[in-house]
């Protein structure tokens, strides 16, 4: 899926700018990069990653998605999600709401656990589709190693720039605990209009995402912004965001931006869309709280945060969310309310 068969973005709609963060500077810690990485984070939460040595399996996860969509309905809803509020697996377009009218969504995707790829082949949280079960070990788990790698260059990073005790944010994503930590593979197929929303707009349950884009779609609503701003796919850059997760553990000091997905704009508009992301999520038992007693910044900024009235736990959060956004759960407005994160002020 080379990204050059694809026609250009446009050049005649406007964008939002991306800082450029390079990763093989930020590995070597780099202080000018640090910095950079710092202000994506902190202004709006998203920031494009070069230099970040994925694009060989970033591809041949696309190639695991299209073998994925093409097996039979039954045979994908054999492996459905279901309505519990559990993410691994597949979800068929127009299970999930877009708004709070309830209008569907148009994507279908597969949602593989880390936890899964990494103690392959012992199925440790669900079974996968056989086209997923046989890119285990050559696809799925040298992408979530990688990608596993590189988010934890960048917490990090960010717990050094908190003023947190060494460690801190590690802690919090474990290897070993269980979390709602997954890779997903998207569709979006053609033929939607332009203003039809592929996802709705959401802010990500997570800590960090680490998305591949080859085709444009992806807009975000940045802080005082009315309208909406198309991102503009780079060839060989990723585009990561903070979700959540790290903007409850910084008292608000890192953004967890408002974004969403629409088919991709102009001469792109008649062609599917695909994209990839690792979605890096703290372990399962974890608190999402700001970290007020390991860093005095923290405390200092969490004054005027947005923060949950009473803590819940990160599978709480993610079980909420998930099931909320369901079109079998819902019962009216009330229920897209239920699967909201930060971005509507105190969650
Ligand atoms: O497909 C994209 O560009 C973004 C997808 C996204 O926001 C998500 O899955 O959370
Ligand atoms: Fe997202």
């Amino acid at each position: 899926m080379a990204i050059s068969k694809f026609p250009p973005f446009p050049d005649d709609i406007p964008t939002h700018p991306l800082l450029v963060v390079d990763y093989a500077l930020l590995k070597v810690g780099d202080k000018e990069e640090i910095e950079r990485l710092w202000g994506a984070a902190t202004q709006l939460g998203f920031w494009y990653l070069k230099n970040h040595g994925l694009e060989e399996e970033a591809n041949r996860m696309f190639d695991m998605g299209e073998e994925t969509m093409r097996l039979p309905m039954d045979e994908k809803m054999k492996y459905e999600q279901g309505d519990d509020g559990m993410s691994f697996g597949y979800k068929a377009a127009g299970f999930n709401a877009v708004d709070a009218s309830g209008v569907t969504d148009t994507v279908e995707f597969i949602n593989i656990a880390k936890d899964d790829a990494l103690a392959y082949p012992t199925p440790v949280r669900r079974e996968y589709p056989s086209t997923v079960n046989a890119r285990m070990s050559s696809t799925i788990q040298p992408f979530i190693t990688k990608s596993v790698q590189i988010n934890d260059t960048i917490l990090a990073i960010f717990n050094q720039k908190l003023r947190l005790p060494e460690g801190s944010l590690a802690k919090k994503h474990r290897r070993e605990e269980f979390s709602s930590s997954e890779a997903r593979t998207t569709k979006n197929p053609a033929g939607y209009s332009n203003d039809r929303m592929a996802i709705g707009a959401h802010t990500d349950f997570g800590s960090l995402s680490f998305l591949h884009n080859r085709l444009g779609g992806l807009q975000v609503l940045p802080p005082g912004y009315e309208e909406w701003q198309y991102v503009k796919p780079i060839p060989g850059h990723a585009i990561c965001n903070v979700g959540d997760a790290l903007a409850l553990f910084s008292g608000g000091i890192l953004r967890s931006n408002i974004h969403r997905v629409v088919p991709p704009p102009g001469p792109q508009g008649h062609l599917e869309r695909w994209s990839l992301v690792y979605f890096t999520r703290p372990g399962d038992s974890v608190l999402l709280r700001p970290l007020v007693d390991e860093s005095a910044m923290i405390a200092a900024a969490v004054e005027n945060a947005d923060q949950l009235n009473t803590p819940v736990t990160a599978h709480e959060w993610f079980t909420r969310r998930i099931k909320n956004q369901r079109m079998k759960n819902r019962t009216g407005p009330e229920t897209w309310q239920a699967s909201r994160g930060t971005e509507g002020g105190r969650a």
